[in-house]
C-alpha cells in the first residue's frame, strides 16, 4: 500500500509539475516545489521498495513532504496575495488527505499532535492575514478560519475513532472468545463453519469436523471440585492446540465438549489426526490420579451438505464412540445395514489401515 501510495503519488506530482510549468499557473510553489515532493517521493519509493524495514521512517518522510508542499504553496498564496478576494482554492482539500494519513502512520496521539500542528500552521496564516491586511480580506480570512475549524472537527472525530478502535477489538475478541479456555466460543465455531463449509462447498475441498467431549468429566467435578475441573479444561484445550495446524480452528462447543473444524483435511487424515489427540489427551496427567479421556466423532464434507447436518453426522459419531466405551475416534456412516461394521479407530496399531482408504483426497 505504500508503495503504491508513495509512487502513485511521485507520478501525480511530477506530472503536476510538468502542467503547472507548461501553463505557467501563477503559484510559482508549484513550478519549483513539486518537482522536488515528485522526485522526493519517488526517492522514497524506490528506498522502500529495497529497504521494506524503513518503512515508518519512509511515510514519516513522505507524510512530511507532502505536508510541507501544502503549507508552503497556501503560504505563498496567502503572503503574496493578501489583498485578492479568492477563496483558498481546491488544494487545501488535501490537508484533510494529510491528517487521514496521519492517523494511518501514527498512534493516535502522534496523528494528533502532527494534525495540530499543521492546524496550528494554518492558524498562523489566518492570524497574519487578519493583521496585515486590518481584517479587510473577508473572503480570504473567511475561507483560512473555515479550513481551521473543519481541520479541528475532522482530526477530533478521527482522533475519537482511534481511540474507540482498539476498544472494539478488544469487545469483538471478548465476544468471540471462552474466557476460561481461550479458544474460540460456539458463536464463533458456527460462524467459522459456515464459512468454511461455503469455502469447501464452491472449491470443492476437503474439510473435516472434529467433536470431541471429555469422559466422565462429572466424575472429575464431583471428586476434585470445580477449580480442578477447570484446570483440566484448560490443560486438555492447551494440550490439543499444541497439536493444531495453522488452517484449524479449536472452539468450545459447550460444556465439556470442543470442536475443531479442520480444512483441506480429507477423512482419512481426520481419522488419524483425531487418533493423535485421543493419544495425547490420554497421556496427560492432571495432580496425582486425574487422567482425563475424551471421545471423538468425525464427520468430514460432503459436497452439498449444510452446516447442520455435519454438524449432526459429527455429533452422531461422538456418542457412538462414547456408547461404545468411550476413549475412542469414531467416523460417522451412513445409517444403513451394510454400513454397520465398525468404523471405530481404538487400538492405535489400525490406525493407518483405516486411514488407507480415504474417501476424499487432500
Ligand atoms: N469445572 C467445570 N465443569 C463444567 C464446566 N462446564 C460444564 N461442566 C460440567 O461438566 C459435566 C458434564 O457432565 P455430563 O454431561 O454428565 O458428562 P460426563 O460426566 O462427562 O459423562 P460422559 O460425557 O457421558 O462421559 C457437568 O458436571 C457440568 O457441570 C466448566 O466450565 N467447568
Amino acid at each position: 500500500m505504500a508503495l503504491l501510495g508513495l509512487s502513485s503519488g511521485a507520478l501525480a506530482s511530477l506530472v503536476a509539475a510538468a502542467f503547472a510549468s507548461r501553463v505557467g499557473l501563477p503559484n510559482p510553489v508549484d513550478a519549483h516545489v513539486l518537482p522536488f515532493l515528485g522526485a522526493g517521493l519517488l526517492a522514497l519509493s524506490i528506498a522502500l521498495w529495497r529497504s521494506p524495514r524503513l518503512l515508518p521512517w519512509i511515510e514519516r518522510t513522505g507524510w512530511s513532504l507532502l505536508t510541507a508542499y501544502l503549507l508552503a504553496a497556501l503560504a505563498y498564496k496567502v503572503i503574496h496575495f493578501p489583498f485578492e478576494h479568492v477563496p483558498l482554492g481546491a488544494r487545501s482539500y488535501w490537508f484533510f488527505f494529510s491528517y487521514l494519513l496521519a492517523f494511518l502512520i501514527w498512534s493516535p496521539r502522534g496523528a494528533l499532535t502532527v494534525s495540530l500542528s499543521v492546524i496550528a500552521c494554518l492558524t498562523g496564516l489566518a492570524a497574519w492575514i487578519s493583521v496585515e491586511t486590518h481584517a479587510g480580506n473577508a473572503t480570504l480570512l473567511a475561507s483560512l478560519i473555515q479550513l481551521v475549524i473543519a481541520s479541528i472537527a475532522y482530526v477530533f472525530v478521527h482522533y475519537s475513532f482511534a481511540q474507540l478502535r482498539p476498544q472494539y477489538a478488544r469487545m469483538r475478541t471478548l465476544a468471540f472468545s471462552d474466557p476460561l479456555t481461550g479458544c474460540a466460543n460456539r458463536r464463533r465455531a458456527e460462524e467459522l463453519l459456515a464459512l468454511e463449509v461455503s469455502r469447501a462447498g464452491r472449491y470443492a475441498r476437503p474439510l473435516s469436523l472434529i467433536l470431541f467431549d471429555l469422559d466422565h468429566f462429572k466424575q472429575i467435578n464431583d471428586q476434585h471440585g470445580h477449580a480442578i475441573g477447570d484446570a483440566v479444561l484448560r490443560t486438555v484445550t492447551n494440550a490439543v492446540r499444541s497439536d493444531l495446524r495453522g488452517l484449524d480452528h479449536l472452539a468450545r462447543w459447550g460444556g465439556e465438549e470442543f470442536v475443531i473444524i479442520a480444512p483441506e483435511l480429507s477423512q482419512a487424515r481426520a481419522m488419524q489426526f483425531g487418533e493423535r489427540l485421543r493419544k495425547r489427551i490420554a497421556a496427560l496427567r492432571i495432580g496425582s490420579s486425574i487422567q482425563p479421556t475424551a471421545s471423538f466423532g468425525i464427520a468430514s464434507f460432503r459436497l452439498g451438505e449444510t452446516v447442520d447436518s455435519m454438524v449432526l453426522r459429527a455429533d452422531r459419531a461422538m456418542y457412538r464412540a462414547k456408547a461404545q466405551g468411550r476413549n475412542r475416534v469414531e467416523l460417522e456412516r451412513p445409517q444403513t445395514a451394510a454400513a454397520e461394521a465398525p468404523e471405530t479407530v481404538p487400538p492405535l496399531e489400525e490406525t493407518a489401515a483405516t486411514a488407507a482408504a480415504p474417501s476424499q483426497p487432500d
